[in-house]
Protein backbone atom coordinates (compact mmCIF):
# COMPACT_ATOMS: atom_id res chain seq x y z
CA UNK A 1 0.00 0.00 0.00
CA UNK A 2 2.85 2.72 0.69
CA UNK A 3 4.42 1.64 -2.31
CA UNK A 4 1.44 3.01 -4.06
CA UNK A 5 1.47 6.18 -2.27
CA UNK A 6 5.39 6.13 -3.29
CA UNK A 7 3.78 6.16 -7.44
CA UNK A 8 1.64 8.57 -6.61
CA UNK A 9 4.31 10.79 -4.92
CA UNK A 10 6.29 10.42 -8.17
CA UNK A 11 3.31 11.09 -11.07
CA UNK A 12 2.32 14.57 -8.97
CA UNK A 13 6.06 15.23 -8.43
CA UNK A 14 6.26 15.07 -12.46
CA UNK A 15 3.61 16.53 -13.19
CA UNK A 16 4.79 19.52 -10.87
CA UNK A 17 8.51 19.61 -12.26
CA UNK A 18 7.57 18.39 -16.47
CA UNK A 19 5.45 20.78 -18.47
CA UNK A 20 5.13 18.23 -21.64
CA UNK A 21 3.36 16.45 -18.53
CA UNK A 22 0.91 19.26 -17.85
CA UNK A 23 0.53 19.18 -21.76
CA UNK A 24 -0.55 15.40 -21.77
CA UNK A 25 -2.91 16.09 -18.58
CA UNK A 26 -4.77 18.58 -21.12
CA UNK A 27 -4.39 16.19 -23.94
CA UNK A 28 -5.56 13.34 -21.97
CA UNK A 29 -8.98 15.26 -20.32
CA UNK A 30 -9.71 16.62 -23.72
CA UNK A 31 -9.80 12.91 -25.02
CA UNK A 32 -11.96 11.68 -22.51
CA UNK A 33 -14.66 14.53 -22.92
CA UNK A 34 -14.56 13.73 -26.69
CA UNK A 35 -14.65 9.68 -26.50
CA UNK A 36 -18.18 10.79 -24.28
CA UNK A 37 -19.38 13.74 -26.62
CA UNK A 38 -19.12 11.22 -29.59
CA UNK A 39 -19.85 7.82 -27.50
CA UNK A 40 -16.94 5.91 -28.97
CA UNK A 41 -17.56 2.15 -28.54
CA UNK A 42 -16.15 0.03 -25.85
CA UNK A 43 -13.31 -1.22 -27.53
CA UNK A 44 -12.57 1.92 -29.25
CA UNK A 45 -12.17 3.37 -25.23
CA UNK A 46 -9.98 0.54 -25.20
CA UNK A 47 -7.94 1.99 -27.87
CA UNK A 48 -7.78 4.83 -26.48
CA UNK A 49 -7.03 4.14 -23.04
CA UNK A 50 -4.02 1.79 -24.37
CA UNK A 51 -3.02 5.03 -26.16
CA UNK A 52 -3.34 7.42 -23.42
CA UNK A 53 -1.72 5.48 -20.81
CA UNK A 54 1.56 4.11 -22.89
CA UNK A 55 2.19 8.10 -23.54
CA UNK A 56 2.31 8.79 -20.14
CA UNK A 57 3.88 5.51 -19.43
CA UNK A 58 6.82 6.88 -22.07
CA UNK A 59 6.85 10.57 -20.62
CA UNK A 60 7.09 9.62 -17.18
CA UNK A 61 9.59 6.92 -17.80
CA UNK A 62 11.48 9.75 -19.79
CA UNK A 63 11.30 12.02 -16.93
CA UNK A 64 12.75 8.89 -14.59
CA UNK A 65 15.75 8.58 -16.82
CA UNK A 66 16.71 12.60 -17.28
CA UNK A 67 16.43 12.74 -13.11
CA UNK A 68 18.95 10.03 -13.12
CA UNK A 69 21.25 11.37 -16.02
CA UNK A 70 21.28 14.56 -13.85
CA UNK A 71 21.82 12.64 -10.89
CA UNK A 72 25.19 10.65 -12.57
CA UNK A 73 26.19 12.96 -15.23
CA UNK A 74 25.51 16.76 -14.27
CA UNK A 75 28.48 17.31 -16.12
CA UNK A 76 28.16 17.32 -20.38
CA UNK A 77 29.04 14.11 -21.23
CA UNK A 78 28.29 12.29 -25.21
CA UNK A 79 26.82 9.51 -23.57
CA UNK A 80 24.48 11.17 -21.04
CA UNK A 81 23.31 13.04 -23.98
CA UNK A 82 22.71 10.23 -26.17
CA UNK A 83 20.80 8.62 -23.07
CA UNK A 84 18.33 11.64 -22.95
CA UNK A 85 18.05 12.24 -26.34
CA UNK A 86 16.99 8.19 -27.15
CA UNK A 87 14.43 8.35 -23.91
CA UNK A 88 12.76 11.42 -25.72
CA UNK A 89 12.84 9.63 -29.23
CA UNK A 90 10.80 7.04 -27.32
CA UNK A 91 8.69 9.83 -25.81
CA UNK A 92 7.89 11.16 -29.44
CA UNK A 93 7.41 7.53 -31.07
CA UNK A 94 5.16 6.61 -28.56
CA UNK A 95 3.14 10.52 -28.53
CA UNK A 96 3.15 10.28 -32.55
CA UNK A 97 1.43 6.56 -32.36
CA UNK A 98 -1.37 8.10 -30.06
CA UNK A 99 -2.01 10.92 -32.43
CA UNK A 100 -2.60 8.47 -35.15
CA UNK A 101 -5.03 6.22 -32.94
CA UNK A 102 -6.82 9.69 -31.62
CA UNK A 103 -7.47 10.21 -35.40
CA UNK A 104 -8.15 6.70 -36.39
CA UNK A 105 -10.79 6.31 -33.45
CA UNK A 106 -12.52 10.07 -33.14
CA UNK A 107 -11.77 11.61 -36.34
CA UNK A 108 -14.70 9.71 -38.58
CA UNK A 109 -17.15 10.10 -35.84
CA UNK A 110 -16.33 13.70 -34.94
CA UNK A 111 -16.39 14.23 -38.93
CA UNK A 112 -20.01 12.53 -38.42
CA UNK A 113 -20.86 14.82 -36.10
CA UNK A 114 -19.99 18.22 -37.60
CA UNK A 115 -21.55 16.79 -40.90
CA UNK A 116 -24.91 16.67 -38.71
CA UNK A 117 -24.63 19.82 -37.06
CA UNK A 118 -24.14 21.59 -40.25
CA UNK A 119 -26.96 20.33 -42.05
CA UNK A 120 -28.87 21.35 -38.77
CA UNK A 121 -28.28 24.85 -39.60
N1 LIG B 1 24.72 15.90 -19.03
C1 LIG B 1 24.54 16.06 -20.35
N2 LIG B 1 25.54 15.75 -21.19
C2 LIG B 1 25.36 15.91 -22.53
N3 LIG B 1 24.24 16.40 -23.12
C3 LIG B 1 23.21 16.70 -22.33
C4 LIG B 1 23.30 16.57 -20.89
N4 LIG B 1 22.11 16.97 -20.37
C5 LIG B 1 21.35 17.32 -21.40
N5 LIG B 1 21.99 17.16 -22.58
C6 LIG B 1 21.45 17.44 -23.93
O1 LIG B 1 20.47 18.47 -23.84
C7 LIG B 1 19.19 17.97 -24.23
C8 LIG B 1 18.14 18.57 -23.32
O2 LIG B 1 18.37 18.10 -22.01
P1 LIG B 1 17.41 18.43 -20.80
O3 LIG B 1 17.95 17.83 -19.57
O4 LIG B 1 17.11 19.89 -20.77
O5 LIG B 1 16.13 17.62 -21.22
P2 LIG B 1 14.84 18.14 -21.93
O6 LIG B 1 14.72 17.42 -23.23
O7 LIG B 1 14.81 19.63 -21.96
O8 LIG B 1 13.79 17.59 -20.92
P3 LIG B 1 12.39 18.16 -20.55
O9 LIG B 1 12.09 19.31 -21.47
O10 LIG B 1 11.48 16.98 -20.74
O11 LIG B 1 12.56 18.56 -19.12
C9 LIG B 1 19.31 16.44 -24.12
O12 LIG B 1 18.38 15.78 -24.95
C10 LIG B 1 20.75 16.20 -24.52
O13 LIG B 1 20.87 16.23 -25.94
Amino acid sequence: MASFGYALQGIREALLSEPHLRFHALATAAVVALGFWLRVPRHDWALLALAVGAVWTAELLNTAVETIIDLVSPDFHPLAGRAKDVAAGAVLLMALAAVVVGLLVLGPPLWAKALALSSQR
